[in-house]
């Protein structure tokens, strides 16, 4: 069967037109899109909260909607679990209570060996016995992608599941929602308007703008294509990438295998060997013809330029092979200029150890 979801969606509310074409294969596909640009209206379309003018939803070949059949699988017959940016569990039921509510409504749901599973994936074991009154905002998330989890759905939608979040609890709940998307089984559709989330844990990402879908592939070609970093935010424009990490150092910094080279970056907290993802920000990358001597930023990675592409201002974004991953570089028209960058041309990208947050290093699982 088919592995994946597959979304044809025609919508009008009033002035607002959706128009979406898409699959979201298995792994983490995120909808990413500023306020407004239709990203609930295509979950709830999915979750059949919304019958659109037209369209056809299929999970792994399963028709769910299809306007010109006239099928229309109602919402508890979808099989899906919903994630929303609250919590919402229910406050008289322990986590465990909580956990089992879906088996214990639908009578399916998972087996107790799955619950143990999802429990450890979710680091839920010392909360089992405690009410949602006393968890953090982190915890409570857990314990609601868990109960998603064990009904065992066949799709998992999670509707800005940090949003409610600060910082520091969404850094905590990040390494979780990685095991996610490297242990599930079925598809995630994750609402998103944070470039650097999507970074983290998207597989794929389709990017939407005004109803429209301006871009939708592996989130490694998505971040770096330069026709897409309108629509990103060009301060929050960015790519990924992939390495290994290779030694951790006295002075608090660690470095990085990649495929153009090493990368050192303030320390990483993951084992020798464990591969990781970086989301190496567009402004925080500055070229140079020749390699320098005598500078402070401590990567200097060879690459070449892919692709200029300049908007009415004064920056211009440019595409970057590095080895086998794409960087993007986000320079003022005049220094490009100035170095005549052109495609084809091989030079030098610096990189400020200090620029790479913590937040933007993740970890996979290969
Ligand atoms: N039931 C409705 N009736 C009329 N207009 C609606 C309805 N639902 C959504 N809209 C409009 O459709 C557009 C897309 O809304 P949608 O909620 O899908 O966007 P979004 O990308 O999820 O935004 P946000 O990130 O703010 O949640 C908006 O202009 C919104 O006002």
């Amino acid at each position: 069967m088919n592995d994946g979801v597959e979304i044809a969606l025609r919508h009008t509310h009033g002035d607002f037109r959706l128009a979406v074409d898409m699959t979201a294969p298995r792994g983490v596909t995120a909808l990413f899109g500023r306020s407004g640009a239709g990203k609930t209206t295509v979950v709830h379309a999915v979750a059949g909260l919304l019958r659109p003018d037209a369209g056809r939803i299929a999970v792994n070949g399963e028709v769910l909607t299809d306007t010109a059949r006239r099928v229309f699988v109602p919402p508890h017959r979808r099989r899906l679990g919903y994630v929303f940016q609250e919590g919402r569990l229910f406050p008289h039921l322990s986590v465990r209570g909580n956990l089992l509510y879906a088996r214990r409504v639908t009578g399916k749901g998972a087996a107790g060996g799955e619950f143990d599973r999802v429990v450890g994936m979710l680091g839920l074991g010392g909360l089992l016995a405690r009410r949602p009154a006393t968890l953090s905002g982190g915890e409570k998330q857990r314990v609601a992608i868990g109960r998603a989890l064990l009904s065992a759905p066949r799709l998992l939608l999670m509707d800005e599941p940090l949003a409610a979040l600060d910082d520091a609890r969404k850094a905590e709940i990040l390494p979780y929602l990685e095991r996610l998307r490297d242990a599930a089984d079925i598809p995630v559709i994750y609402v998103s308007h944070s470039v650097a989330e999507v970074a983290r844990l998207a597989t794929s990402v389709a990017v939407l703008s005004d109803g429209r879908l301006v871009r939708c592939g592996p989130v490694a070609d998505v971040l770096s294509d330069p026709s897409a970093v309108r629509a990103l935010g060009v301060r929050e424009a960015g790519a990924i990438l992939t390495g290994r990490v290779a030694e951790h150092h006295d002075d608090g910094l660690t470095s990085i295998t990649v495929s153009a080279g090493q990368v050192i970056l303030p320390r990483v907290d993951a084992p020798i060997g464990s591969a990781i993802r970086v989301r190496i920000a567009a402004q925080d990358v500055m070229l140079a013809r020749e390699v320098p001597n005598q500078i402070s930023a401590l990567n200097i990675l060879p690459v070449e330029v892919l692709a200029l592409r300049g908007g009415g201002g004064p920056g211009v974004v440019v595409q970057l092979g590095s080895g086998t991953d794409r960087l993007l570089a986000r320079i003022t028209r005049r220094s490009a200029d100035a170095l005549a960058l052109a495609p084809g041309m091989h030079c030098h990208a610096l990189i400020k150890s200090m620029s790479v947050a913590r937040w933007d290093v993740g970890q996979q699982a290969r």
